[in-house]
């Protein structure tokens, strides 16, 4: 049973979930979570190592496909849309749906072909032109393209890690996604360049819904306007992060956001 903060205030979502369980093998590790994620706000999955965080974050783009154990029950639609349709097409889920991960995963390609590929395989541009000012208002929009516009042609590897995380965000960006989905995007950062992607996420959640997986609660506070709580594969509790932090409802948040456990 989730306990939803009374104040909550009812937004059309872009994403809902509806009882959904996600098991790996014999092992359920997601059970019965529903939640709605509204466009053009942040929210944050916090909870304790092993609560189902990731595998739960997972499931919104279809990405437990990859591992073959891994068996999905329950609705979850984008814009009313059920994902797990047999007539979704998953690769066209995954660029309106984006991912960001834990560790920078540039391709082992160009900056330039890093944000160009996704535009290129789903053929969202017709000129060379295109292509060009999709790269450039790419890395814009992800704050990094004064920095690389000199040296397009350098390996995306090249950069930094904070860039390199801010050059991952472009080419999610560059297939014009909807929802944008992070796992522990900083954990592999410095403070100076986590600093950079938490501004970052609030620009880009006046245009995306962002769903953002941090084992940072000052980052949660800091970043998103809503906070779900998860333990043992639940979503204990869901508001709005202001009220998550400053009044918790139940006993297992009062003693995650305390530091009690976690
Ligand atoms: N590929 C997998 N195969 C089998 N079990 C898995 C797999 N991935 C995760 N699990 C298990 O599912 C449960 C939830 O893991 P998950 O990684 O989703 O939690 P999390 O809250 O994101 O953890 P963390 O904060 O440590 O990243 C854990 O018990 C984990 O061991």
């Amino acid at each position: 049973m989730t306990v939803i903060h009374p104040n909550l205030e009812a937004v059309d979502p872009k994403m809902s979930a509806e009882g959904v369980s996600v098991y790996y093998g014999d092992k359920q590790a997601i059970k019965d979570v529903s939640i709605a994620i509204p466009a053009k706000y942040v929210t944050a999955f916090i909870g304790p190592s092993g609560c189902g965080k990731s595998t739960f974050l997972r499931a919104l783009n279809r990405m437990n496909d990859t591992i073959p154990s891994a068996r999905v029950e329950g609705q979850i639609e984008l814009d009313g849309e059920d994902i797990y349709s047999n007539k979704m097409d998953v690769v066209q889920l995954r660029a309106r749906v984006g991912m960001v991960f834990q560790k920078p995963n540039p391709f082992p390609k160009s900056i330039y072909d890093n944000i160009a590929y996704g535009p290129r395989i789903h053929g969202i541009f017709e000129q060379k032109g295109d292509l060009d000012g999709i790269v450039e208002s790419s890395l814009r929009r992800a704050g990094l393209w004064d920095e690389v516009k000199d040296r397009l042609n350098d390996p995306g590897t090249a950069l930094s890690g904070g860039q390199q995380q801010r050059l991952c965000i472009a080419r999610a960006i560059a297939v014009d996604p909807e929802v944008i989905l992070m796992d522990e995007p900083c954990s592999a950062l410095d403070p100076i360049a986590t600093a950079k992607i938490e501004e970052l996420i609030a620009e880009l959640s006046s245009r995306y819904a962002i769903v953002i997986v941090t084992h940072s609660m000052q980052q949660a506070a800091r970043v998103s306007d809503r906070t779900a709580f998860f333990h043992l594969g639940e979503i204990v509790e869901y508001g709005r992060t202001s009220d998550i932090f400053t009044n918790p409802i139940e006993q297992r948040t009062k003693d995650y956001i305390t530091g009690r456990y976690g």
